[in-house]
C-alpha cells in the first residue's frame, strides 16, 4: 500500500525537491537490517528501524540505490515491534534490531540465510533452518569496539556538549559511530555490553581526558572476569592516561591493557591485556588481544557445541583426520582436537593466519593436553590433503572462496562451514555444492541478538545425511 501524506493527500513539497513523504507497507527485513518496502509505481525503498507488518511514514531519498527511507513516524506497528529498552538506540548504530521481538529476531534471520542460500544456490528444497535463540538477549556482549573522540565535532547534534571551561582538559566522548555514519554516538549506558564492561563507557573518558585526535577501543573481559582494554589511537595521549593505566592494573581492577599509537611501532602492554571467556568445555579460552572473539560467551559456548556435534556426524569406522581452517584463538578447536568422545583422532590440524592467534590457540590446546597442529598460513590458500575427513572452516566476512574451491576439488566427506555472512556463505556454497556436497544441516545461532547480524552453520556432506543429533 502506499499513501502520499501531506496537504490533500496529494505530493507534498518535498516530493518535487530532494525526497517525497509517503506512508509505506514494510514487508520484509533485508541483509544490512532495513525494513523493505514497494511503492505503488514498484519502487524498493529500504527503511532503517522499521519491521515486518507497519506502516511507516517516510522521507524517501531516490539519490540512493535502492532508495532509503527515513522514517519520520510509525502510523501502524507491525506483530513483532517492541519498544527498545535503550534509549541511545535511535543515534547509537549498534543494535539495530532492538525495536524486534526476539521471536521476529530470529524469523527473520533464518529468512535472510535461506533466501541468501537459495537464491545464490538454486536450491529450493533446503532443511529447515534450526535458530539457536540467545539465553541473555541484553548484557552479553563480553567484547565490543567503542570509538572515542577528543574534543568538538563529530558527536551527533543530540550529543553534543558544550566545549569545556578554560584552563580543563578537553573532554573525550566515548561511545560507538553512529548508525549510517562515521560519526561518534557518545554513550555512557550500553545494555547488551556485559555487566563486568558496562562502567568502562563511564571510566574511559575519564581515562582518555586531554587527549588529543581520536580512536578505537575494544574492551572485552580477561582473566578473572576483569577488563581489558586495547586503545588504538590516533593523537596525543596525556601522561594521566599512562599513569591511569598503571594505577587500573597495579590494583587489580583491569586484568590489563594495551595502547597502539599510530606512527609508533610497538604498543605498550599493561598486566596481561589477553581477552579470556570460559571456554564451550568449561575450562578458560585465551584470545589474541586484539585479534578476533566472537561477541559472546554463551554464544561462543552454543556455536562451538553445535559444530562439534554436526562434525561428528556419520564417524567412519577408523581414526578421523581433522582440518579446521581460520581457527583462530581456538574457539572451536577446544572441542574439535578431543574428538568424537570415546574415538581418538588421526590427526587434528588448525590453519590461522594470525600469529598471536595462533599462539593462543597452542596455549588453549596444550592447558587442554590436546594434541593438534597448529600452522600459520593463509587458510584461503591451503590445500585440503587427500586423507581429510572433514573439514570445518570459519573465515570472515568476505568468506573464504580459495577455500571452497580447495575443499570442492577434495574427496572430503563432511564439511562444517561457519559463517557470519550469509551472502558469502551462499556464493561459497555453490562450488561446494558442484562438487557433490549436500546441504544436510543449516542451523543459526542467535550470537548478535537485537541486531541483524547472525551466526550460520551449514553441514555439508557427500552421502544422505544421518539422522540429526537432539538439538539442547
Ligand atoms: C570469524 S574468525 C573465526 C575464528 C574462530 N573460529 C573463533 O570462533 O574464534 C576468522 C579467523 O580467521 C582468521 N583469518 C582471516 N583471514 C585468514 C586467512 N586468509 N588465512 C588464515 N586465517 C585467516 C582471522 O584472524 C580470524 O581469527
Amino acid at each position: 500500500m502506499k499513501k502520499h501524506v501531506g496537504r490533500g493527500g496529494g505530493s507534498s513539497r518535498r516530493d518535487r525537491a530532494t525526497g517525497s513523504r509517503v506512508a509505506l507497507s514494510i514487508h520484509e527485513l533485508a541483509a544490512g537490517g532495513a525494513g523493505v518496502a514497494r511503492t505503488e509505481q514498484g519502487e524498493v525503498v529500504f527503511v532503517a528501524g522499521a519491521a515486518p507488518g507497519d506502516v511507516v511514514e517516510v522521507d524517501i531519498d531516490r539519490a540512493a540505490h535502492p532508495a532509503r527511507g527515513k522514517l519520520l513516524k510509525i502510523l501502524t506497528a507491525g506483530p513483532g515491534r517492541i519498544t527498545p529498552p535503550c534509549t541511545f538506540v535511535e543515534t547509537c548504530g549498534g543494535c539495530d534490531w532492538m525495536h524486534l521481538s526476539p521471536s521476529t529476531q530470529q524469523d527473520a534471520h533464518a529468512e535472510l540465510i535461506r533466501r541468501a542460500i537459495s537464491r545464490a544456490t538454486a536450491v529450493d528444497d533446503l532443511p529447515p533452518i534450526h535458530v539457536h535463540p540467545a539465553l541473555q538477549p541484553l548484557g552479553y556482549r563480553t567484547r565490543a569496539r567503542l570509538f572515542a573522540k577528543a574534543g568538538r565535532g563529530g558527536a551527533p547534534r543530540a550529543f553534543k556538549k558544550p566545549p569545556p571551561p578554560p584552563g580543563k582538559p578537553p573532554r573525550v566522548e566515548v561511545g560507538y559511530r553512529a548508525s549510517s555514519s562515521h560519526l561518534l554516538a557518545s554513550v555512557d549506558r550500553c545494555l547488551v555490553l556485559h555487566p563486568a564492561l558496562d562502567p568502562l563507557l563511564r571510566e574511559l573518558p575519564t581515562l582518555l581526558a586531554g587527549a588529543t585526535g581520536e580512536g578505537d577501543v575494544l574492551i572485552a573481559a580477561g582473566q578473572g572476569g576483569r577488563p581489558v582494554v586495547e586503545i588504538l589511537w590516533s593523537g596525543d595521549l596525556p601522561p594521566t592516561t599512562w599513569s591511569m593505566l598503571d594505577q587500573r592494573i597495579a590494583e587489580g581492577t583491569w586484568a590489563g591493557a594495551r595502547v597502539s599509537l599510530e606512527g609508533v611501532s610497538r604498543p605498550a602492554s599493561f598486566g596481561d591485556p589477553r581477552p579470556v571467556l570460559q571456554g564451550a568445555d568449561g575450562a578458560p579460552l585465551l584470545l589474541a588481544a586484539g585479534g578476533f572473539g566472537q561477541p559472546s560467551e554463551e554464544g561462543a559456548s552454543v556455536l562451538a557445541k553445535r559444530v562439534a556435534d554436526l562434525a561428528w556426524l556419520d564417524l567412519p569406522a577408523r581414526p578421523m583426520h581433522v582440518l579446521e581452517l581460520f581457527a583462530g584463538s581456538g574457539t572451536l578447536s577446544i572441542l574439535l582436537a578431543r574428538g568424537p568422545s570415546g574415538a581418538d583422532l588421526a590427526s587434528f590440524v588448525a590453519v590461522e593466519h594470525g600469529a598471536e592467534a595462533a599462539a593462543c590457540l597452542r596455549e588453549n590446546l596444550s592447558a587442554r593436553g590436546l594434541a593438534g597442529k597448529v600452522v600459520v598460513a593463509d587458510a584461503d590458500a591451503t590445500p585440503v590433503p587427500p586423507r581429510a575427513d572433514v573439514v570445518i572452516l570459519d573465515p570472515p566476512r568476505a568468506g573464504a572462496s580459495g577455500a571452497a574451491a580447495a575443499i570442492a576439488a577434495s574427496s572430503v566427506r563432511a564439511v562444517v562451514y561457519v559463517s557470519c555472512n550469509p551472502a558469502t556463505l551462499a556464493r561459497d556454497l555453490v562450488p561446494l555444492l558442484a562438487s557433490g556436497l549436500v546441504i544436510t544441516h543449516l542451523e543459526a545461532v542467535e550470537l548478535f541478538p537485537q541486531t541483524s547480524h547472525i551466526e550460520t552453520i551449514v553441514r555439508l556432506a557427500r552421502h544422505r545425511p544421518s539422522r540429526a543429533p537432539a538439538l539442547s
